[in-house]
């Protein structure tokens, strides 16, 4: 059973949300299932924000990633933990916990309406990795979602130059190949995950003993 997150403890970390809410802000949106995060996200998102100018990235974990062969993530409620530990400390960085508290598969296109409705001021900058970049044109209502964001294609290790039908800004960040399906494996295994993943989420991870069973990754 996916869990979803119905009660926000943690308020945004950084700007006050009135000085942002008063003039138009670029802000970048990190979409993921975070299970967990890891160094990765943290570079692209560094990566883009600095590189494109944006104010913020929110990080947004998902409630059901829309595939239909994904593997049932761990609860929302410790994917949101591991996102809030591992953006720690990153003035640039921020949450967002629309896609949680709506439960259900998180279609980016139902999430961008509810925020651009939310924030109209805002202009958002969707990242993806190069995986993702190839999946685009079947993403749900994606002619309709390309009006409410703009998308920035990220280089991702192991997958070739992505290239898109759509109008998606490429930006070059470090390679780091590193994947959350690879750490799973890893920390069932009693590998070492240090400096793959922020030491704040490793910690977490073992508190709780996620990811120690080897058929559920
Ligand atoms: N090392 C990386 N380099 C570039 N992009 C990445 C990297 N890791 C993740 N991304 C991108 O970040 C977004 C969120 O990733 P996600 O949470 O699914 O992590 P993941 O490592 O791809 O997970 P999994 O291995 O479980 O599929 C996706 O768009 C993904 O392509
Ligand atoms: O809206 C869609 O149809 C859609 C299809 C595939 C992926 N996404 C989103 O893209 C982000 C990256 O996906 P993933 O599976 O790599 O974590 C995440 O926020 C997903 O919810 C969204």
């Amino acid at each position: 059973m996916q869990h979803t997150v119905t009660t926000l403890e943690v308020k945004a970390q950084n700007q006050p949300e009135t000085e942002l809410e008063s003039r138009s802000v670029r802000v970048g949106l990190l979409g993921g299932t975070f299970n967990p995060p890891h160094l990765g996200h943290l570079v692209i998102g560094e990566q883009v924000a600095r590189q494109l100018e944006l104010e913020k990235v929110y990080f947004m974990p998902n409630a059901i990633p829309p595939h239909v062969d994904h593997k049932e993530a761990i609860a929302a409620v410790d994917r949101v933990k591991m996102v809030q530990a591992a953006i720690q400390g990153n003035s640039l960085f921020d949450f967002e916990l629309a896609e949680v508290e709506r439960g259900g598969i998180s279609y980016a296109y139902d999430t961008l309406l509810t925020l651009v409705q939310k924030h109209p001021n805002y202009e958002y900058y969707f990242i993806i990795g190069a995986d993702e970049v190839a999946y685009l044109p079947t993403w749900h209502r994606i002619d309709e979602l390309m009006q409410l964001t703009h998308f920035v294609g990220v280089n991702r290790p192991g997958v070739s130059a992505p290239k898109s039908e759509f109008p998606i800004q490429f930006v070059t960040v470090p390679d780091l190949d590193i994947s959350s399906t690879d750490l799973r494996q890893k920390i069932a295994h009693h590998e070492s995950v240090r400096y793959l993943v922020p030491d704040l989420v490793a910690a977490y991870i073992f508190e709780k003993g996620l990811y120690q069973d080897d058929d559920r990754n």
